[in-house]
């Protein structure tokens, strides 16, 4: 059984393919907090900017089987008249490897799509997921040491502690490497440390939540 939060037609908004059409399926629970505003302060990762509690979002609810949830994926995608190319899903969550199994990756490229997963870094990557986004939490143990892409949330830590774990990030097997503002009270400033980061240690690219700058999901 997979418990779904919400599963919706959208562009990836963020990252090396923002801009892209995807589906997102956005699995309920995370390790690294409950998604209860009374635990936010006690938890692991304290920013996150998603409620994935449930599911009773758009689209969401309880899948019995995987062949159930990759045909609700499809419909998904043919929702918005796409065709069969470049069919492409996005796991994201809460933790989506708290779920996804093999049964699952399986049923999704049965239908053609190309999986990728937004993960936390700190469960194991299963075979057969066709793109890795990383995005390490400060105080988490970091598994996920190779990705197609590592998308750091700044700032998460003093401003020496950062720089030295960008430089650790420089010398580790991730093929694109992002920053990305924290959204919350301090974006404004949060969006200008983040650029001049990247101008100043060039590995690193600006990802702006460009979803929520045009207003779709
Ligand atoms: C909600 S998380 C779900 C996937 C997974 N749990 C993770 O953390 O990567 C999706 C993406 O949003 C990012 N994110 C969460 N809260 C954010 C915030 N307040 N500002 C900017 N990015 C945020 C995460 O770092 C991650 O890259
Ligand atoms: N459009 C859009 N792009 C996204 N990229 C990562 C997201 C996430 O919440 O994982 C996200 C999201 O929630 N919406
Ligand atoms: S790990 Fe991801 S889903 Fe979990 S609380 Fe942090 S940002 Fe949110
Ligand atoms: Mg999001």
């Amino acid at each position: 059984m997979y418990t779904v939060k919400e599963l919706f037609p959208t562009l990836q908004g963020e990252g090396a393919h923002a801009g892209r059409a995807a589906v997102f399926c956005r699995f309920a629970g995370c390790n690294l907090w409950s998604g209860r505003e009374e635990d936010r302060q006690t938890a692991i990762c304290q920013f996150c900017d998603t409620d994935f509690v449930g599911s009773d979002g758009f689209g969401g609810g309880k899948f019995q089987t995987a062949q159930a949830l990759a045909d609700a994926i499809e419909l998904s995608w043919k929702s918005t008249s796409a065709g069969p190319q470049q069919r492409y899903v996005v796991f994201t969550g809460g933790e989506p490897l708290l779920q996804i199994d093999q049964d699952l990756i399986e049923a999704v490229h049965a239908k053609g799509f190309s999986i990728a997963i937004e993960t936390n870094g700190t469960i194991k990557v299963p075979k057969g997921i066709d793109w890795v986004c990383v995005s390490p939490k400060a105080g988490a143990d970091l598994i996920v040491l190779q990705a197609d892409e590592i998308k750091l949330v700044i700032p998460q830590a003093g401003h020496d502690a950062l720089e030295t774990l960008l430089a650790r990030f420089e010398k580790m097997d991730y093929r694109n490497r992002f920053l990305q503002a924290m959204d919350g009270p301090n974006l404004k400033d949060n969006i200008q440390l983040a650029v001049r980061l990247c101008q100043k240690r060039p590995l690193w690219r600006l990802s702006v939540q460009t979803h929520k700058v045009i207003g779709i999901r």
